[in-house]
């Protein structure tokens, strides 16, 4: 029986009050578990981003609630969260969020930075997550000198280097071409993914749709479906 990652529990947000109210995600629940890639797929304004928000710790519900691995996260307090935030949770955004004027090594090695690791520690860790997302030789250089395929994958390693068991991948392949958004995701089903971490992706493009082991549709605020893909590679 898998264990359980992520589980949503009448999850409800609103934004705004009597005429302007607007209810963004409407009692929504799922379980999403470790060892598996779990897509949020809808059309724009179905409620994706402030549903990803309340299970990741950003955006607190109005009501329902929110566990990672067992932990209730909206009863933690603010730095207890922010502290969880920074050791459980790694995001991957679609348009790779890196710092310029960083090299790529530096910028995998952020996170522990801001945790107040030692430089030099930090930096031989970040050396080897990008060893694992194959670009060690990219090291010394600044992240514009990549393409756009290499700097998802510093994004990814950069996710990874602290260690977190969910993986929350926003729309990361909207900036890439097909055959690169196909090899990114590749990449995460057979190099990142293990039965240790749960990598929830939340996406329009349907050109991935295959690396998904299931796929939970939301339509207006609501779960419409969610489908197991036997067909997942
Ligand atoms: N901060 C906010 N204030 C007011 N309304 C909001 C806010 N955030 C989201 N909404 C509304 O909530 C609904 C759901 O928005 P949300 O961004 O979660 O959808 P989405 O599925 O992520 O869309 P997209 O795919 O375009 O990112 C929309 O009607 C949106 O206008």
């Amino acid at each position: 029986m898998a264990k359980t990652a992520i589980s949503a529990k009448q999850l409800v947000k609103w934004f705004g009050e009597g005429e302007a109210k607007t209810t963004a995600v409407n009692e929504v629940s799922f379980e999403a578990y470790f060892g598996e890639i779990f897509f949020l797929v809808g059309p724009s304004g179905s409620g994706k981003t402030t549903l990803l928000s309340m299970i990741s710790g950003i955006l607190r519900p109005n009501s329902g609630s929110a566990f990672i691995d067992n932990t209730d996260i909206w009863s933690l307090s603010t730095d207890e969260l922010a502290d969880f935030r920074l050791n459980r949770i790694g995001f991957v955004f679609q348009d790779y969020h890196l710092f310029p004027r960083l090299s790529t090594v530096e910028n995998v090695a952020i996170p522990l930075i801001l945790k107040r690791h030692d430089w030099d520690e930090s930096i031989q860790t970040a050396m080897g997550f990008l060893e694992i997302v194959g670009l060690s030789d990219r090291a010394q250089l600044p992240p514009v000198n990549l393409s756009g395929g290499e700097q998802q994958r510093v994004a990814i390693a950069r996710a990874m280097v602290s260690q977190p068991d969910i993986l929350i991948f926003d729309e990361p392949t909207a900036s890439l071409d097909g055959d690169t958004g196909k090899k990114i995701m590749s990449f995460v089903k057979t190099k990142i993914l293990n039965e240790k971490r749960c990598v929830l992706v939340v996406t329009h493009d349907n050109r991935i749709f295959e690396f998904a082991d299931r796929i939970m549709k939301m339509e207006d605020g609501k779960v419409t479906a969610i489908e197991t893909q036997s067909s997942a590679t």
